[in-house]
């Protein structure tokens, strides 16, 4: 996988317009529009149960069994909504990779490693068992794991919190996503393990034209990998625009709420929001 031949251009972006989901009748998402550039990291921000990770889930066709999607999720000028499951699982993966919260629950504790690793290798880019053994090894390099050869031969338990959350942004790009999904994806880590992932992922998105998304509840965590983020709450986004002008002028007492947290949690580490 060379810089190259994944760096896109000339490309619409992750595109979406009036996206709304109800659940048994209830209303999560209403009407949001938002847009990831190609190649540009944007945050999307809120508190708890403001409509985060149904945003992530429902742009990965995750959405739970049921819930009604209606709007549009336009991936470089291809429709998403209404796609049945089988065509829409062929985006997912390729067109849009996606990196979860807890790395633990998302890798399979009885696999090495390696295999979970070249098990989307194989499917996305039809790589057999051997390139993709070889391929994996590139990709656990691609992602700052040391020693990567000996390292996917281990199970999840063996390795660190921060080990287990490169193997999977490795799953992740393993199909060579245009778009990346990341929802919270530096939560369950210690504050200098959340820095140099989120070092990774700038690397990865400036080396590759990967586009990110990342969901946060931390505007703190934002400023940092993101420049653009849109605000939502009660499943509405209630702001958008530059991370810099949200953390200065919010204008939105959601946004307010989220900035005056940031500024707590950096006076409590001693940093600056
Ligand atoms: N499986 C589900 N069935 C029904 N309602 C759901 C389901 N999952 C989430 N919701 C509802 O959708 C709304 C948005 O939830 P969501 O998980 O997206 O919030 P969030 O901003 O990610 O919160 P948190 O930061 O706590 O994870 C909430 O009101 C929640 O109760």
């Amino acid at each position: 996988m060379t810089d190259a031949t994944t760096h896109r251009t000339e490309r619409d972006g992750l595109e979406v317009r009036g996206l709304t989901v109800r659940i048994a009748g209830r209303t999560v998402l209403d009407d949001v529009t938002f847009t990831v550039p190609p190649g540009r990291r944007v945050g999307v921000i809120g508190a708890s149960g403001s409509g985060k990770s149904m945003t992530s889930l429902a742009l990965m066709g995750l959405e739970p069994t049921g819930a009604e999607v209606t709007g549009s999720i336009r991936l470089d000028g291809t429709e998403l909504v209404g796609l049945r499951d089988r065509e829409r699982s062929r985006h997912r993966g390729a067109g849009i990779g996606m990196v979860f919260q807890e790395p633990g629950t998302a890798l399979d504790p009885l696999r090495r490693v390696g295999a979970q690793v070249a098990e989307p290798l194989r499917l996305h880019r039809g790589l057999d068992r051997r390139a993709a053994a070889t391929a994996a090894v590139a990709l656990a390099d691609a992602v700052g794991l040391p020693d990567p050869a000996s390292l996917l031969r281990q199970y999840p338990h063996q390795l660190s919190g921060g080990q287990r959350q490169r193997i999977c942004i490795a799953m992740a790009m393993a199909g060579s996503p245009a778009y990346l999904v990341a929802d919270e994806p530096t939560t369950a880590l210690d504050v200098t393990t959340e820095a140099r992932i989120l070092e990774l992922f700038a690397r990865l998105s400036t080396d590759r034209g990967t586009g990110m998304l990342f969901v946060t509840h931390d505007l703190a965590v934002l400023a940092r990998i993101a420049d653009q983020a849109v605000v939502l709450d009660h499943g509405r986004v209630v702001e958008q625009g530059s991370v810099r002008a949200l953390l200065d002028a919010p204008r939105h007492p959601a946004t307010a709420a989220l900035v005056d947290a940031a500024r707590a949690t950096a006076r409590l580490t001693g940093g600056s929001a």
